[in-house]
């Protein structure tokens, strides 16, 4: 606990400090009765100690008695939070140069109650300067990441021991802020227990993407058949296929009409065209635009041939609705919240209770791992925060992304860059000593991280492309064009650092 709010408390200063806020700062920890509102109130102390005029304001009639009365002798005010003055003291609250919220820790069970919600609810709507929240914003469940309103959005989290599942899943990631972790000493053992949810890092990611050996050659890089796009939808099949080429796979086989084969090859000219068969591919990309009898019919035969030569498939939009009974794990579905929700009413399972897009949004993490345990692939539901499951239960979070990329072709983007890396990884995926194993995944959970990869690649080449134009708007072409930049600089920050 004192390693907890000692970490605190100097985030709290460094973060005064870079906002030239820190001489005399008023500081205001609201804290709750369990330990999370101690962590608050020890840190407050020592920042008391150091000059800052700080305030408590009591949620609970019993607060952690030692931090209570370690805030009071290093000179710290308090007020007690009672029926009938929530909104007065919210009003004070804002006044503050650092809010502390350390109302509810990882032993809350549900959200605020009573006069602590009504203090966040008002004190969310006068914005406060700064808000930290103490190990998580209180009302975000530690476990799912699921939120009980009212939350006070944070603009940072200070953590401790390792960061919960419930920060790295949308809706608790969004209103976190920006995460520092500040180790205690159970990092090893929180370690031995495996996370509950991953993230694939800088180094990861440097770690698994394809690098081609030096007697390569394209067939050997992984050949990816695409069925996308359609008359009416060409542009889908324009974006994955160029996608697909930037991200490195050796050939591209678009197999779609003459009249968006045109359109497709004119800005790719190094893909090929088969109206049908398009001979041996290592992967299938299917689904992005694909519309009309002809095109969904190109579809479903390339989804069954798959099936038969055990190849892996990329199912992305219109491919949701041709999956087999029971999917392998090496078929990775790339629905949104909105296509997750159909997917799941289709499903015997939960066909009897209907899953709207508004349920899924609420609870991403519950969902995803209920849609890949269901069908047997694996599911990366895209979103601010992209969440990749396996049928086993491993999840991977990225979240690298920038709001900008909610734009239209951003998704098929995404289906082409991870229909290259699909097709590129087959064989490092089966290998017992390569770079997935290492990363210490079972064979089946692997794809998942393929898919990882993909969203995070993705994710930083659209923050690179934003940052051509000073941080501004995006179009799906720009995120594609940055594509080559992300895996051309993470592979060089891995040879330069790895061990
Ligand atoms: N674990 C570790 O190794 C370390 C943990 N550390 C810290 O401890 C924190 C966890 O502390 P914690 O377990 O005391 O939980 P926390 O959320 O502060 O309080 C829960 C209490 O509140 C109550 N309560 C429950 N729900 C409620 C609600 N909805 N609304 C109102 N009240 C509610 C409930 O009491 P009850 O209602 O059952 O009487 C319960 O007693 C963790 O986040 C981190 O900050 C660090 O110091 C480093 C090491
Ligand atoms: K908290």
């Amino acid at each position: 606990m004192q390693r907890a709010s000692y970490g605190l408390a100097q985030v709290v200063v460094r973060e005064l400090k870079a906002r030239r806020r820190l001489a005399g700062a008023g500081v205001t920890v609201l804290a709750g009765k369990g330990n999370n509102g101690g962590d608050g109130l020890f840190a407050a102390a020592l920042l008391a100690r150091r000059g800052m005029r700080t305030t408590a304001i009591l949620a609970a009639a019993d607060v952690h008695p030692e931090a209570l009365a370690a805030f009071t002798a290093a000179g710290g005010r308090t007020f007690r939070l009672e029926p009938g003055n929530a909104e007065e003291l919210a009003v004070m609250c804002a006044g503050a140069d650092v809010v502390i919220d350390a109302l509810l820790g990882t032993g809350a069970r549900g959200g605020l109650r009573d006069d602590s919600a009504e203090l966040v609810a008002s004190l969310q709507e006068l914005r406060p300067r700064l808000v930290v929240a103490c190990d998580l914003p209180s009302g975000v469940d530690a476990n799912t990441g699921e939120v009980h309103w009212p939350v006070l959005d944070a603009d940072m989290t200070v953590t401790f021991g390792g960061i919960k599942a419930g920060l790295m899943t949308d809706p608790g990631e969004g209103c976190a802020g920006r995460i520092e972790l500040v180790p205690i000493g159970i990092e090893e053992f929180l370690r031995a227990e495996g996370p509950e949810v991953r993230r694939m890092t800088a180094l990861d990611l440097g770690s698994v993407l394809p690098k081609p050996g030096r007697r390569a050659h394209k067939y050997s890089r992984g050949v990816l058949g695409v069925v996308a796009g359609s008359p009416r939808f060409a542009g889908a099949a324009v974006l994955s296929v160029h996608a697909a080429a930037l991200a490195g796979t050796g050939m591209v086989r678009y197999v779609g009409p003459e009249s968006a084969a045109g359109l497709v090859l004119a800005p790719t000219p190094e893909a090929l065209w088969e109206s049908e068969d398009p001979g041996r591919v290592q992967a299938w990309l299917l689904g992005s635009g694909v519309d009309g009898e002809e095109q969904v019919d190109r579809a479903r035969t390339a989804a069954a041939a798959a099936l038969t030569a055990d190849l892996p498939v990329v199912a992305d939009a219109g491919a949701l609705s041709l999956l087999p009974d029971r999917c392998p794990p090496h078929w990775i579905l790339t629905p949104h919240a909105g296509e997750l929700a159909t997917l799941l009413g289709s499903l015997p399972s939960t066909g009897e209770v209907a899953v709207t897009r508004d349920d899924v949004e609420s609870r991403p993490l519950h969902f995803v791992r209920q849609a890949a345990r269901e069908t047997g692939a694996t599911v990366l539901l895209k979103g601010a925060t992209t969440l990749v499951a396996s049928p086993s239960g491993v999840v991977f979070s990225q979240s690298e992304g920038t709001a900008w990329m909610a734009t239209a072709g951003s998704g098929d983007v995404l289906a082409g860059v991870l229909g290259a890396l699909v097709a590129q990884s087959a064989e490092a995926v089966k290998e017992d000593d390569g770079a997935y194993a290492r990363l210490g995944l079972n064979p089946e959970d692997r794809w998942a991280a393929v898919a990882a990869v993909a969203a995070s690649v993705h994710g930083r080449a659209g923050v690179l492309a934003s940052a051509d134009f000073a941080g501004g708007p995006l179009t799906a072409s720009a995120i594609m064009a940055a594509v080559p930049r992300v895996i051309g600089s993470l592979n060089a920050e891995y040879d330069r650092t790895r061990p």
